[in-house]
């Protein structure tokens, strides 16, 4: 049987106060009584944002007014491949209520785990809960001139999701700086990712931990309970491949650009990107020569945002 190719552009509505905005699915529909981010499927020779803002009218009975691509799902049901085509709505016309009957609510971040949801939504809830920046710490000898730096990215370029890479210290000194980094994130609600072996987090509950690729590579199963993050770093297909094959939540990939702090490597350009985040199946953060003037651009071609260390950390 050949399966039915099904495009469907949804909407993810963050409130300022980081509610989601969900609707649940009628129960005698395809995947009903299931939550879902409003939207459905294109009708010909319409765009993705036709689309979506044509169903969010009808559904909804709200008027799009500025929208931007947060990630985009390729998944294969037992009945067809459907391509979810997912925008963060960032400004719109009207109060959203369920004009076709359905259920409508805005969820706190933290409680969207409580609701059901289509098996191909995985990716899209990792992508609404992580930011568009993704801090990487640079090596630093010493923890006071650390921990100020870290401060001033959280506190001055609102930073919320932190990498901890000290690839200088001895184990007992990147755990003392990982407590510390730690606390400071709390104060800020940042999230603190490790870099390093998964067995860390027993010493210390840090939000996550980032994998080297070396070491995703060497792995058969994801390393760390759902509860907790798990990144890694990518460089090609392959190693996308196995980052989905084990279950990360999220990759960096580079070098995109031009990057003085790897001058051999051969930048993959903003059109190759494009294709390999497109079947990523997770948020990908462009690395390598890239600063915050990117993340529209990076957006724009389907990534979760920007990653890097010279732009950040000063
Ligand atoms: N809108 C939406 N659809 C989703 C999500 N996750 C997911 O697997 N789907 C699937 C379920 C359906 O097979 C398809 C969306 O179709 P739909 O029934 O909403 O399409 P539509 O609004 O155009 O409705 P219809 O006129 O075809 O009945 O995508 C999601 O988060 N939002
Ligand atoms: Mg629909």
């Amino acid at each position: 049987m050949v399966k039915r190719r099904v495009h469907v552009a949804a909407a993810a509505i963050i409130r300022e106060d980081g509610h989601v905005l969900l609707a649940r699915r009628p129960s005698i529909v395809d995947q009903g009584g299931l939550w879902e981010f409003p939207g459905g499927k294109l009708a010909p020779y319409e765009t993705g944002y036709e689309a979506l803002r044509r169903e969010l009218r009808e559904e909804l009975g709200i008027e799009i007014l500025r929208a931007q691509p947060l990630i985009r799902v390729h998944h294969e049901y037992a009945d067809k491949r459907i391509l979810l085509d997912v925008w963060q709505v960032h400004d719109f016309e009207g109060e959203p209520f369920g004009r076709e009957g359905q259920a409508v609510r805005w969820v706190p971040q933290a409680e969207l785990n409580n609701y059901p949801f289509p098996e191909a939504n995985h990716p899209i809830l990792r992508a609404v809960c992580l930011p568009h920046e993704y801090l990487i710490s640079d090596e630093e000898a010493d923890d006071t001139v650390f921990l100020d730096k870290l401060e001033r990215a959280l506190r001055d370029d609102n930073i919320r999701l932190v990498q901890l890479r000290a690839k200088t210290l001895d184990d007992s000194a990147y755990l003392k700086r990982a407590e510390q980094a730690l606390a400071l994130c709390r104060r800020y609600e940042a999230r603190l990712i490790l870099n390093g072996d998964p067995a860390l987090l027993d010493s210390i509950d840090a939000d996550g931990i980032h994998l080297p690729s070396r070491v995703l590579m060497a792995l058969k199963h994801r390393p760390l309970a759902d509860d907790k993050w798990l990144g890694a770093s990518t460089h090609d297909p392959q190693q996308l491949e196995q980052a989905a094959a084990i279950g990360c939540d999220f990759v960096t990939f580079s070098p995109v650009r031009v990057t003085p702090s790897h001058p051999g490597a051969a930048p993959v350009g903003w059109h190759d990107f494009q294709q390999l985040v497109e079947t990523a199946g997770m948020p990908v953060y462009a690395l390598g020569g890239v600063t915050r003037d990117d993340i529209d651009q990076a957006r724009a071609v389907g990534a979760q945002g920007i990653a890097t260390i010279r732009d950040l950390w000063k």
